[in-house]
Order: C-alpha cells, then structure tokens, then sequence
C-alpha cells in the first residue's frame, strides 16, 4: 500500500512527518531480496541458517514474518540492516544495494534499550547525535514524534520514570527520528505484558499509517501477525525458507474488533497449520 493512497491525518504533527516520509521515490520498491541465503561458519561446521530467499516488500508496506524461532528471523533483519552480510545473493533498500551498514533503516528491538542517564528527548536524538546531524534541524521531528505517540510532556523524564510500554514507544521514536526509509522491528513488543501489547498494536498502525514508513516486523505471535500486517510471510524451520506470503484481506483503519471477524480468525487458523506440529508459536 502506497502512502499516498492512505487516508489523511487530522493530526499537524503527523503531516509534517508524512511530508518527510514522502520523500522517497514512490514506485521503487522498499526492500528486495533476490537469492539471500545464510551460513553461519563456526569451529564447529558451517549452520546453515537461511536458505535463499526471493521477494519484496512495497513501500509503505506493514510486512510481518512469523516463523518458528531459530528458522533465521533476526539474521534477515541484520542482513537488511547491513549489519551482517547475506552468504549469497543480493538486498536492496530502496533501490540502493546493501553492502554495508547503512542509515536507511531505524530498528526497535525486544527491549526499549535507552540510555538510563538521558531524558526522553535525548533519547530520542540518540541517532542524531550519533550521525552528528544538526540538532536543530530535527528537534522538532523528534518532539512531534513524542507527541504522535502520546508521550508529550514527558520530554524531560528519566526512562525508569516511564512504563514499559511508554519505554517502548519511546525506543519507536529513536527509530524514527532520522527519517529512516524503513524501520525494521524484531519482537518489539515480546517483553510486554498482553493488555499493553494489543495498545501498542493498535498504536503501532495508527503511526505506521501517519508517517507512511515500510514496516518489516518479526513476531512469534500469528494473531499479532494478521492484525498488523499487509502481508505475513511465513518461514519454515531452520534453515528457513518461505513456506508462504499471505495477504490479509481486512480494511484499514483497523480496531481490535476485527479480531472477531471470521476473516481474521480463518487466516490465523490458515497460518497456524503450518506449525500445528510445534509449540514455539502463539
Ligand atoms: N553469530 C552466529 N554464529 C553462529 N550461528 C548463529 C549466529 N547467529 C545465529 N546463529 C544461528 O542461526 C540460526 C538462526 O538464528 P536467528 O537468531 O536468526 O533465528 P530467529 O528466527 O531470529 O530465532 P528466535 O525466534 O529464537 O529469536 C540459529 O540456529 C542460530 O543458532
């Protein structure tokens, strides 16, 4: 889904970070991987961790994956980031291959991760200050990203004086502060509890859909899957491979209630059959 075609915000904050997200090429496709495999060399013998993989995500795409774990979901997030390279094969950012770390990406990970000794907003610079990017520039950005995820007025606090969740929407914004052209998400919200996952979810969309970002999430929940995603790409067992890419067929903007509608509930039946044999999945 292109951001273009998603409905406007009434929310100032989030039209000035939609004009920022807009600017990338609109018909360039967000990520593509063409032959990507992984293996691992150890002492102990090559751990072939990801057999080669072939396909793309749109831009402004929510693209979920949900595999068994160890099936090599945080080695393909690493390999698009450029952290680590593919043993194979070919990734590219917005049409730009991927050879080496790059600033394209924003990532949150299972824990929020920030510094104990900054406040929130210099949390949230973080990147800035470590791109040394002018702090001026992007003050604002970083202030109405807080504000998009209801953590305005808490510029100045200490992270232990915030919630788990609000920690985590914080780690959001740090992502998505440098306007990164995709944010890539490895079980963001595993360490939370249930009632402040499904709110984060829900939150999660509503920025997605603001600032028009491709999202590439991995979780171990299917039901979380299917409510965030455009597409769920399901892996198989190490070393993974696509077993299939769903597209979930339900209307945008969406609430918890469509968790009761029977689409929903067939595609989550549908997915889950891939791995009724293991316990790893929700
Ligand atoms: N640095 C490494 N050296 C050797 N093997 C590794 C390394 N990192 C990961 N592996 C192996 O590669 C496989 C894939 O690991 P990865 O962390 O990508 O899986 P995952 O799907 O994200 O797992 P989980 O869902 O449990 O987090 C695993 O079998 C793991 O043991």
């Amino acid at each position: 889904m292109n951001a273009a075609s998603k409905p406007s915000s009434p929310n100032p904050s989030a039209a000035h970070l939609r004009v920022v997200a807009d600017r990338g090429a609109p018909h360039t496709p967000g990520i593509r991987l063409s032959g990507v495999s992984k293996t691992y060399r150890s002492r102990d013998g090559d751990i072939p961790s990801l057999r080669p993989l072939d396909f793309q995500i749109n831009d402004g795409e929510f693209f979920v994956v949900v595999g068994p774990s160890g099936c090599g979901k945080s080695t393909l997030l690493k390999m698009i980031s450029g952290l680590l390279p593919p043993s194979t094969g070919e990734i590219f950012v917005e049409g730009e291959k991927v050879d080496k770390p790059h600033g394209n990406v924003g990532i949150v990970f299972q824990n929020a991760l920030l510094l104990p000794w900054r406040n929130i907003l210099n949390n949230v610079m973080l990147p800035i200050d470590m791109k040394r990017l002018a702090r001026q520039e992007y003050l604002p950005r970083a202030k109405a990203l807080l504000k998009l995820v209801g953590l305005e007025g808490f510029e100045k606090k200490l992270p232990w004086q915030l919630s788990g969740g609000m920690q985590q929407r914080a780690s959001i914004c740090r992502a998505l502060v440098h306007d990164p052209k995709i944010v890539l998400m490895d079980e963001p919200f595993g360490a939370l509890d249930a009632m402040t996952r499904e709110r984060m979810n829900v939150e999660l969309m509503r920025i997605q859909r603001d600032t028009g970002k491709t999202v590439l999430l991995i979780t171990h929940s299917i039901p979380e899957a299917v409510f965030l995603a455009d597409r769920v790409l399901v892996m198989t067992e190490r070393p993974g491979a696509i077993a299939a890419i769903y597209d979930v067929p339900l209307p945008r903007p969406r609430s918890l209630d469509v968790m009761s509608d029977p689409v929903f509930a067939k595609l989550v039946q549908r997915i889950r059959k891939h791995f009724f044999t293991q316990s790893a999945l929700d």
